[in-house]
């Protein structure tokens, strides 16, 4: 059989297409290597680069280490290398260096464009496509300026609030009965903050309340969901995951809440010459912008001080009441110093009364040391490179963090740190120093109190959050008996998610009006 040779008049052979699919797909697959190789050495490179960059430092766990969780690993990993900087590498792949808490000082002041919080938190969020603000500037400007000086001429109304809350919340009690008092908490710090946010109308407003108690909710779920798809798959599914369309669809009821609000009061500023402006958040960045930013993005503020400020507030009370429920003795001197901080300050629970309430703070102070919110704090990334003092160079995209958690359980700063000493900083401050004083408070933020994290970004709301728990406990405390359910002595133990350590949701404590 005679050999067919391919020309332009003749229909090509089966082998010689053979051959040129083969070239073609040769060529191809050559320019598909590349492609791959320039996109593994794009996305890679820079890693490596860190990686070898962080060499020196010591690894303490992989992913697949044989610790089992995220707090055993970086309790385990503090026993190993407390005084100096060693590197954990999480799930997720971050290369995270762990910080000892000597360094702390010397990155406090640095500069975002050094050392940056919304970096840190863009990918824990998924920023990308849950397209939630990691610049709080307003709000952090509005809370320092307006919120938190205003915070003792505004205590009567907070504390009336309070009040009408527990009343809308709280069943009778007037015998033993069981409550799911992490769902009563949220349901009450929504109102109480939403008087503080969008003033007395609105707090109580059902669709406000559903938005304020489920906001948080949505976007963690959302998060969640982002989090468990492959990276390639997420440009393309994110915005299709129903949770997002659930978070969509709650930002949507905000914004169209709250638009007409805004207006409003926009109006009424330039029609009306004897319209009082309201003593709220909502009015707080509306004055600080002139109405100059528009309605949408002052709810997309109030979405985001929701989130900043509720379930934060809620995980931190719930923790209180579910050892508060098994350390009975302590209600006697707790009950005891709030009706004398009342009685010194007009039979009212006046910010000077909470003031003076040393052990109530002690005792919060004491439950957070045990039980922390997270195992780690001061998260950041490495924006331009930074030299320690000892040495080690932090190369550009590298997270840092601090091990909250474990400096807690630190012998040198919490003496028997296995104890819980319900007045272990009352009894510091009413012995110590000025400086003792100032740094055992439950609202300090330094190395070794991080509930609040630290630096530049430490919670601006931690002034408000603390004065509306101590509102709500001395309520509580004042006004019923606490205990647990089925004669059980054992505090819930909390679950730990990643890094969030938080009370079992869903639990019972049992509450009896006091007679009087
Ligand atoms: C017990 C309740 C709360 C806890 C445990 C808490 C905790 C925190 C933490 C850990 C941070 C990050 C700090 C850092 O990394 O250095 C933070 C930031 C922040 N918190 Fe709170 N928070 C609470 C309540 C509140 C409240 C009530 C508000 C609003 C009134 C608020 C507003 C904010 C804002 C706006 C930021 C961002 C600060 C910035 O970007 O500079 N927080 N909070």
């Amino acid at each position: 059989m005679k050999t067919q040779f391919n020309t332009t008049n003749q229909r090509p052979s089966m082998a010689s297409l053979d051959m040129q699919v083969f070239t073609g797909l040769a060529h191809t697959m050559q320019t598909a290597a590349i492609a791959a190789l320039i996109f593994v050495a794009v996305t890679f490179a820079p890693k490596l680069k860190r990686r070898i960059q962080l060499a020196r430092i010591p690894v303490f766990a992989t992913s697949k280490g044989a610790v089992q969780s995220t707090r055993g690993m970086f309790q385990e990993g503090y026993q190993k290398f407390k005084d100096s900087v060693y590197m954990i590498i999480t799930p997720d792949g971050e290369d995270s260096v762990i910080i000892p808490t000597a360094l702390m000082p010397e990155l406090r002041k640095l500069p975002d464009d050094v050392l940056s919080f919304p970096k840190a938190v863009e990918r824990l969020m998924e920023v990308e496509y849950t397209k939630i603000a990691t610049e709080a500037k307003l709000a952090v400007h509005a809370i320092k300026s307006d919120l938190t000086p205003a915070l003792s001429r505004l205590n009567a109304t907070i504390s009336d609030e309070v009040d009408a809350a527990m009343r809308q919340y709280l069943p009778s009690c007037d015998d033993w009965t069981e409550l799911d008092i992490n769902r009563k908490l949220i349901d009450i710090v929504t109102r109480i903050s939403g008087r503080v946010f969008v003033g007395p109308e609105l707090c109580q407003d059902p669709e406000y309340l559903d938005i304020g108690a489920n906001y948080t909710i949505y976007l963690m779920d959302a998060i969640r969901a982002i989090k468990r798809l492959r990276p390639w798959q997420k440009p393309f599914l994110a915005h299709r995951l129903p949770e997002m369309k659930k978070l969509r669809a709650i930002e949507k009821r905000a914004a169209e809440q709250l638009r007409p609000i805004v207006k409003e009061r926009l109006e009424a500023e330039k029609n009306d010459p004897n319209w009082q402006k309201p003593e709220d958040m909502m009015q707080w960045l509306i004055n600080r912008n002139a109405g100059a930013i528009p309605a949408d993005e002052i709810a997309h503020v109030q979405l985001g001080l929701i989130f900043a400020a509720i379930h934060t507030t809620t995980t931190t009370a719930t923790n209180i009441l579910y050892t508060l429920a098994v350390t009975p003795e302590c209600m006697d001197p707790l009950r005891e110093e709030i009706r004398n901080a009342m009685n010194e300050n007009g039979g009212q629970l006046t910010s000077k009364a909470l003031q003076q309430m040393l052990k109530l703070d002690s005792y919060m102070k004491e439950v957070i040391r045990v039980h922390a919110l997270s195992v780690s704090s001061f998260m950041r990334r490495v924006v331009k490179g930074i030299t320690l003092s000892n040495g080690q160079y932090l190369p550009p995209g590298v997270m840092i963090e601090v091990p909250g958690d474990a400096v807690y359980s630190d012998e040198a700063f919490y003496p028997s740190p296995n104890t819980f000493d319900p007045w272990r900083s009352s009894d510091i401050r009413q012995s110590g120093t000025p400086t003792d004083h100032a740094r055992n408070q439950f609202v300090t933020t330094n190395e070794t109190n991080l509930l609040f994290g630290y630096g530049r970004h430490a919670c601006p709301g931690r002034f408000f959050a603390a004065n509306e728990i101590k509102l709500i406990l001395a309520r509580l405390i004042l006004d019923y008996e606490i205990k647990m359910p089925n004669g059980e002595s054992e505090r819930y133990a909390n679950i730990e998610i990643g890094r969030s350590i938080i009370p079992a949701p869903g639990k019972t404590i049992m509450l009896k009006r006091v007679e009087i």
